[in-house]
């Protein structure tokens, strides 16, 4: 595996972190970076021990994390950053003295890359990520950026690193920290706006007579279907919902209450909600 990329086999990875965002990454990383020590760090000791019981992920405190692992990736709340980052500060200034070849990585909404630099009082290469909870199945989004990694081959190659293990469980844009606000509340925020719609969905199907469980069934499975069709299909998703209406049959009825609502205005207002809070959280 990755026999391309400029890493010691024995790369020490660690994530301070692992709710429900970081565990999920932890896992995709410990199934594909199976030469690699991964190191796992929280407040909760339960979120620990649910990983190390069915990973290769061990045990580690936070503070050895940033004193040894090659990658450190925070994977605590945005609120919650800057103090952790300031307690390391001492840490990482001895590290540096010897080598900055270590890479941060952070996954917090709205933080923005010169923010956990100038909180540990050093350019340390980062790379800024907004991950999707669906890493965990193999079907999510990472889109990213870095800072101080082009040039620093070593940082570099950490990056290219985890976006060969990550790549196995999600797609990987490269996006400007510009518009991180933006993908965060699309593709990270995106999957809970996806459930309610598949909540509303169901909800419809009951009204429509059918039970809770075949609807709940058939709302998912159409999402599923009509969102992997929409993925392989060179087929706008214009011309795919054309394809579903008949002339003078059922779908178009439903299509044109849709069309007449204020869906579209009401979708982009909760994009933009989460996108303002995302930016909100930069402050
Ligand atoms: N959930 C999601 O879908 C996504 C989340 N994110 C980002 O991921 C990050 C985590 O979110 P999420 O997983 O939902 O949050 P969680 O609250 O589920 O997980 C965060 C975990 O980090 C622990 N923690 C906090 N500070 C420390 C510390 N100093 N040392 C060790 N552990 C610590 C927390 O413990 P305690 O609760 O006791 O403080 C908690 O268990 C956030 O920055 C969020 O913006 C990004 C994309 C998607
Ligand atoms: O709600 C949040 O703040 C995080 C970031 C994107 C998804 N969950």
């Amino acid at each position: 595996m990755n026999q391309n990329i400029e890493v010691d086999i024995d790369l020490k990875i660690g994530f301070v972190g692992v709710g429900h965002m970081g565990s999920i990454l932890a896992r995709a990383l410990s199934s594909a970076a199976t030469d690699c020590a991964i190191y796992v760090a929280d407040k909760k000791e339960q979120h620990i021990l649910d990983l190390i019981d069915d990973t290769s992920c061990l045990s580690a405190n936070a503070e050895d994390i940033c004193k040894t692992c090659d990658i450190v990736i925070l994977g605590m709340r945005p609120q919650g950053q800057p103090d952790f980052l300031k307690s390391v500060k001492g840490i990482v200034s001895e590290r540096v003295n010897t080598s900055t070849d270590f890479l941060f990585v952070t996954m917090a909404a709205g933080v923005p890359m010169a923010s956990v630099q100038n909180n540990l009082d050093y350019k340390v290469p980062v790379m800024r990520i907004m991950p999707n909870t669906p890493v965990a199945i193999e079907a999510g989004a990472i889109p990213y950026c870095t800072s101080c990694v082009d040039g620093n081959r070593g940082a570099e190659a950490k990056v290219d690193f985890l976006k060969s293990c990550w790549g196995k469980s999600a797609v990987l844009p490269r996006v400007d920290e510009s518009q991180m606000d933006a993908v965060c509340a699309l593709s990270g925020s995106g999957p809970a706006f996806v459930y309610r719609f598949i909540e509303a969905m169901a909800n419809a199907g009951e009204a429509a007579g059918l039970d809770a469980e075949t609807a709940s069934l058939l709302a998912k499975q159409t999402v599923l279907g009509s969102a992997k069709l929409a993925c392989d299909s060179v087929k706008s998703v214009g011309e795919l919902a054309d394809e579903v209406c008949s002339p003078g049959g059922t779908t178009i009825e439903g299509v044109n209450v849709l069309d007449a609502s204020d869906f579209n205005d009401c979708v982009r207002d909760t994009v933009l909600a989460s996108a303002r809070r995302s930016k909100e959280l930069s402050k």
